[in-house]
Parts: C-alpha cells; sequence; structure tokens
C-alpha cells in the first residue's frame, strides 16, 4: 500500500502526475482520498412519476432519431438525439461536442448519466457509453444508487478516480488493518476502517456512507486532540520555575494602582499566581472581550516575576502596540525600580539593547517579533506574555518559549473565540476568562448609516468634541485605488480638516514611518489632536479612554470580530460612547451584518455569529492560527465531535502504554512531531 501510485494497474507514470496534484502520491494515500459528497443517481428506464427536475439521473436506452446539431448564436454547440427506454422515449442533449455527432446511430443502444428536465423529459448527459448488449427489460432494477464524488483535477474524471480505487482496494483490501484501540471503538460505537473505506468509496445505502464518514470525522478530531493532550503533558512534565508568592510585594503593587480590580480580574489574577507559584511551567490563555482590563493582569504576573529576580517579555503584533503597552507598563511600575525596554524593528542602538537584556539589566523587555531574532538572548527568562496570540504562528510561540529555561507563558487574547474554536486552536492551553467590563462602562451606541448621512455624522461629531471628547474614522485603504474600492485615509483626511475649522485633524497609516506613528498616537493621547482618521492600524489594543466616537467608512468591507475590535477603541471610560457604521451598499449581507453590529454588544456572541457567516478559514485565515486543514472535520457543523473526542483522547493517553493502544498511539506521536513542532 505504501509503494508509488505509478505502480497501480491503470496509473503509469504520467496519470501519477496528475495524481499526485490532488495530494495522492501513495496507494495508501489513494485508498485515503475522499470523495467530498455523494450523489444520489436515479434510474430513469425504471423510473415512476418520482423523478424530480434537475434530478441527478441514468439511463440505459436505444437510440431511435437521427443526431441534430445546432449551433447558437455564442458559439455554442447543442446536439440533441432520442432514446427509447423501459418507459418511452426521452431526449438527450450533449453541450459542446459536436464531434460525437458521427457516433451516434439509430439502433445502438447507450447508458447515459446526466441532469434531467422534467418538463421537457430531456437529459443533459455529462457521461455516456455506448453498449454492444441490447438493453433488456429489467423492471425489477434497482431504481437508485449512490456515487461518491471526487476533487478532481484537470485530465483525470471521476470515473477514472474511480476506477483506480476499485483496482486498488481490491488488491489491498487485506492490508487494511485495524489501528483504533478496540476499546475506544466499542466506546464511541465507531466502524470498522476495512468497512469504513469500501463504504466511503461503494456505498450501498447512504446510511452506511455517513456511519462511515463519521468514523474519519472522529479519528481525524481524536487524533488532533490526543496531540495537543500530548503536548500539554510533556510541557506539564517539564519542571518549571517556582516563583515565591511575596504577597507583601504584590499588596504594594496593588496599593499603586489607579482604579480597583474587578472580581474576574482578581480571580485571573489569582489563577496566575497559583500556575507561578507551582512547580510546572504555566501555560495559559487569558481571554476577554475588548477593554475588558487584560493589560493589568499581564502586569502582575511581569511584577511577580521580576520580583523574583527573573526577566518577562511581552510581544504583541503591531509597534503601536508594543509602544503603547511599554508606556502602559512604565506607567504601572513608575514607583518600583524595574527596567523596561522597548524592542521593535526601529528601535535605535539595538546592539546596547541586546547587551542589556543578555547580562540582565532589562527586567522587562516589550516588542513586536524582533524579539524573536536569534540576538535576543535573555539572562534568565521566566515568563512570556503574548498578546493577540492568534496573529503568531504556533511555531512563533515556540521559538520564544526556547529562549528561556520552560519560561511561563501567559497568552492573551481580545478576539473573543467561540468556545469550541479555542478548544481547537488553544487545546494544549488553559483557560482563564475575563467577562465582567470594569464598574461603570457605558454599553457602547452602535448605529448603522449611508453616506448620504455623513454631514450628519460630522455635526455630531462636532457637537461631542465641543464637550472636550475625541473621535477615531477608520478607513479600509491608505490611498485611492484603481484595483479595491473603498475610501482612502489620505483623501478623508483632506476632506475632514476643511470640514471642522479650528479642530486638529490627525492622520494614521501603516504605510508612515514609527516615528511618525508615534508622534500622531502621542497627540490623540494628550488631547492634543480631536480627530484620528486612521486605517485599522488602530485596530487592536490602542487605548484613549477619552475619545467617545469611532466612524468606520465601508463597514461592508470588514469582518464582524474586527468592527467588534474597532468598536472597542471607544467605550473605554465611564463616558458614553457611540460607533457610527457607514455602510456603502444596499446588499442584504451587508444589512444583516450591520443588524447584528447594532444589536449585539457581546464579543463572544459577535465571534459565533461572523464564524457562521464567514467559515472558519476565513474568520482565520487558518493555517498562521495554527488550526490544521482538516480533511473531514468541519468546525462548525462537527462541533459535537469535540467533547467525546476530547473524553476518548484522555483515555488513550491515560492508556497509552497498554498494547492495544500503542499503534495508535505511534500515529498520534507522529502527527503531533510534524505539526505542533
Ligand atoms: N478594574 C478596572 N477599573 C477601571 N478601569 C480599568 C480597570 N481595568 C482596566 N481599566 C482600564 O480600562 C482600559 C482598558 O484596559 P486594557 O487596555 O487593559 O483592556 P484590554 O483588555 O487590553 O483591551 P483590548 O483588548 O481592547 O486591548 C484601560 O484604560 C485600563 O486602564
Amino acid at each position: 500500500m505504501e509503494r508509488d501510485i505509478q505502480y497501480l494497474k491503470g496509473v503509469g507514470p504520467k496519470r501519477a502526475r496528475l495524481f499526485r496534484t490532488l495530494g495522492v502520491n501513495t496507494i495508501k494515500d489513494l485508498i485515503f482520498y475522499m470523495p467530498r459528497e455523494l450523489e444520489t443517481v436515479q434510474d430513469v428506464s425504471a423510473m415512476r412519476n418520482e423523478v424530480e427536475d434537475k434530478a441527478k439521473v441514468s439511463l440505459n436506452g436505444v437510440i431511435v432519431t437521427s443526431p441534430f446539431l445546432r449551433k447558437t448564436r455564442g458559439n455554442l454547440s447543442i446536439l440533441s438525439a432520442e432514446v427509447a427506454g423501459n418507459l418511452g422515449r426521452f431526449k438527450l442533449v450533449w453541450f459542446n461536442q459536436p464531434f460525437l455527432k458521427n457516433k451516434i446511430i439509430v439502433g445502438k443502444s447507450i447508458s447515459v448519466k446526466g441532469v434531467y428536465n422534467k418538463q421537457y423529459r430531456q437529459i443533459t448527459v455529462n457521461e455516456y457509453k455506448f453498449n454492444n448488449a441490447l438493453v433488456k427489460n429489467d423492471t425489477k432494477k434497482q431504481t437508485q444508487y449512490f456515487r461518491p464524488i471526487y476533487p478532481v483535477t484537470d485530465g483525470l474524471t471521476q470515473s477514472q478516480i474511480q476506477q483506480c480505487i476499485s483496482i486498488a482496494i481490491k488488491k489491498y483490501e487485506h492490508q487494511l488493518v485495524e489501528y483504533l484501540p478496540k476499546e475506544i471503538m466499542e466506546m464511541f460505537n465507531l466502524c470498522e476502517i476495512k468497512k469504513c473505506i469500501i463504504s466511503v468509496h461503494n456505498p450501498k445505502s447512504k446510511d452506511e456512507w455517513i456511519e462511515a464518514k463519521k468514523r474519519f470525522i472522529f479519528e481525524e478530531i481524536l487524533t488532533f486532540k490526543s496531540a495537543l493532550l500530548l503536548g500539554k503533558e510533556n510541557i506539564s512534565r517539564q519542571s518549571g520555575i517556582k516563583h515565591r508568592l511575596g504577597q507583601s510585594l504584590i499588596d504594594q503593587f496593588s496599593k499603586k494602582l489607579k482604579f480597583k480590580l474587578t472580581e474576574d480580574q482578581q480571580k485571573v489574577i489569582t489563577e496566575i499566581i497559583a500556575d507561578m507559584t507551582s512547580l510546572k511551567p504555566m501555560n495559559r490563555l487569558l481571554q476577554g472581550d475588548v477593554g475588558s482590563g487584560k493589560t493589568v493582569v499581564a502586569a502582575y504576573s511581569l511584577f511577580l516575576t521580576v520580583c523574583n529576580g527573573y526577566q518577562g517579555a511581552m510581544m504583541v503584533p503591531t509597534e503601536i502596540l508594543a509602544e503603547q503597552h511599554y508606556y502602559n507598563l512604565k506607567d504601572f511600575f513608575a514607583f518600583f525600580d524595574i527596567n523596561i525596554e522597548l524592542l521593535t524593528s526601529s528601535t535605535k542602538g539595538k546592539s546596547e539593547s541586546y547587551k542589556r537584556i543578555k547580562n540582565g539589566e532589562v527586567d522587562i523587555i516589550v516588542g513586536t517579533h524582533a524579539i524573536l531574532q536569534e540576538k535576543v538572548e535573555f539572562k534568565k527568562l521566566a515568563l512570556i506574555v503574548t498578546d493577540e496570540q492568534h496573529r503568531f504562528g504556533v511555531e512563533q510561540r515556540s521559538s520564544l518559549r526556547n529562549k528561556g529555561e520552560h519560561p511561563h507563558v501567559l497568552v492573551m487574547s481580545a478576539t473573543p473565540i467561540p468556545r469550541t474554536m479555542s478548544q481547537i486552536i488553544y487545546g494544549d492551553l488553559d483557560i482563564s476568562y475575563i467577562k465582567q467590563l470594569p464598574k461603570g462602562r457605558k454599553p457602547i451606541k452602535t448605529y448603522s448609516t449611508t453616506p448620504n448621512n455623513r454631514n450628519r455624522v460630522f455635526d455630531f461629531i462636532k457637537k461631542e468634541i465641543s464637550k472636550g471628547q475625541q473621535c477615531y474614522i477608520v478607513c479600509p485603504l491608505v490611498e485611492e485605488s484603481d484595483k479595491v474600492s473603498g475610501l482612502a485615509v489620505t483623501q478623508y483626511y483632506d476632506m475632514v480638516k476643511n470640514y471642522f475649522d479650528n479642530v486638529k485633524v490627525g492622520l494614521l497609516h501603516g504605510k508612515m514611518n514609527s516615528r511618525q506613528k508615534e508622534e500622531v498616537m502621542n497627540g490623540f493621547k494628550k488631547g492634543e489632536t480631536s480627530i484620528l482618521v486612521s486605517t485599522t492600524v488602530i485596530e487592536v489594543g490602542v487605548d484613549v479612554s477619552n475619545a467617545n466616537i469611532i466612524v468606520i467608512e465601508n463597514s461592508e468591507k470588514f469582518g464582524l470580530s474586527q468592527l467588534h475590535q474597532l468598536r472597542g477603541r471607544v467605550g473605554r471610560g465611564s463616558i458614553q460612547s457611540y460607533c457610527i457604521l457607514v455602510c456603502h451598499t444596499n446588499s442584504s449581507t451587508a444589512k444583516q451584518r450591520m443588524k447584528i453590529m447594532t444589536k449585539t454588544v457581546d464579543g463572544f456572541d459577535i465571534s459565533e455569529e461572523d464564524l457562521k457567516l464567514r467559515g472558519p478559514g476565513e474568520f482565520f485565515g487558518t493555517r498562521q492560527h495554527g488550526i490544521p486543514e482538516f480533511k473531514h472535520f468541519d468546525m462548525l457543523k462537527h462541533q459535537d465531535y469535540i467533547q467525546p473526542a476530547t473524553e476518548a483522547a484522555e483515555v488513550i493517553l491515560k492508556n497509552k502504554e497498554t498494547e492495544s493502544y500503542r499503534l495508535f498511539f505511534d500515529k498520534i506521536k507522529e502527527f503531533a512531531k510534524n505539526y505542533l513542532d
């Protein structure tokens, strides 16, 4: 079975090349090559009246009229002929195959598959075969059968794939040995591998096909969950850096805070302290909605590390965010002797900085992925905090981990991920939630409008600015473009400046250099600028509590979760905040999305909706976020499988030394090695 596909009878080097483009390299790959759907084919030769319009049908009959060929104005050719089957005459139609005209001979018998047009008793032919044998009058014949449909490629048809698979199964069936532990199969009522393979490629009934598919879905998610649990088990077996609590120091830090922690913040801090003072490395995800106050939680953990004589690192996805966290942490630690440094690709005097990190002069380093460079070596790194983890790849997470000796890891995510999804992406982490927002926050009022109402929107902004508030306006593009539609910040900035006399307006986008960005951001933070016209560079983390309006132009162009993130830039203090979505299209999908935004303020609900609307692939560009490309498992359709698969994974890890589990456990190790390392 492990032999190269070209050695299968009927394949050869040329066809093997085509198979390889489908990811089929060996005979085993072919046997496990899965159909994407099951087609039900009705046999109209024996049909009663029940065959529906547009149904996929097959027919055996005898050609009874000469072929008729005509050309349409668009140069399309239509070839037709009539056949007589058991139940009368049908018209067959071929599109763009004029060359068949000579083969269609009255009296010849033919089998066809195609799509039925009920009104004209006509079949648009997709596949045909001329037969030598006469058509039998067999009315007891099966009236419907099932045909698996495979992903194909140019030069390789459905029937060729089907034929090769059936040759492969016939020859190698005996090598299909069950590898799932018997106990697991019984516990979860799974169908045996040989039977599944046969049923999935040649099902006798739809139920049989579904049963077989079930096993493959379960097995796939089970392998993945087991690998995640194995990774988790490996980390927890390492000895972590045990911190002392130093409660009095923690109390000192609390006393210097400008606000009282919420109960959720307090609870999460307790969980983190418990992790860091234990013998195992912490491996925790902190999920909290926008503006729920995750930064202060990070500050507590960093403080604990530094007080214990270690270094901490905080890695974030953008320079703006790195700078903001850097200043926030400086502010939090103003009363303590803690050295914090910023490291991004545009930091000046990096080599000096590297030295200070290496010799331990720097206590906390805040930066972008510039921290991951080889040159950055720590003296005693004990805590890694990453913000917006899902923007970093899995490899980056582990490469930062390798900069210390089993450091503690705290992952913060501001994008609320639906539970099912976080169980998959973050299945190897313990999860803490901050659900409450700090006291006194008012729900953001969200409105949807059209560009025609822009002057009214601007007048509203004028009114709020006159009360001392500030406003963000977000546009999707930096500059106008012929290729992509949408408003550009540069032009919009000029328009806003013209409209608002005596109001200071700032412009911010990713093409500006770091110094310019920092200046603009600082001007806005200090309240010197009242309106900030920006691209989505402000999307994550930007925290200016005096800003109470965000206008999002071309709001139809953003995903719901992204709109929620952007909206989260306001409502970060006790004043009433507003989010105005300017939608430039009338489409029903856009309307539906705007409605969700105006009705829902909860980030978890929004991401659930977003996932439904866009599907997991687009929701998070999958590979980047550590979700493998599943062949069978669908995050939306198969949520029910996650819990049982998790239970099964736990059983497997517990019994991994038992003989009957060994075969499958080896597969899990192999998968973990390829995927998680
Ligand atoms: N317990 C609290 N009471 C009052 N204000 C708080 C509290 N905790 C945090 N804040 C303030 O709330 C604002 C938002 O906090 P923070 O920036 O940490 O949110 P976040 O969870 O990181 O949000 P985002 O995901 O949008 O970055 C900050 O101005 C912070 O100082």
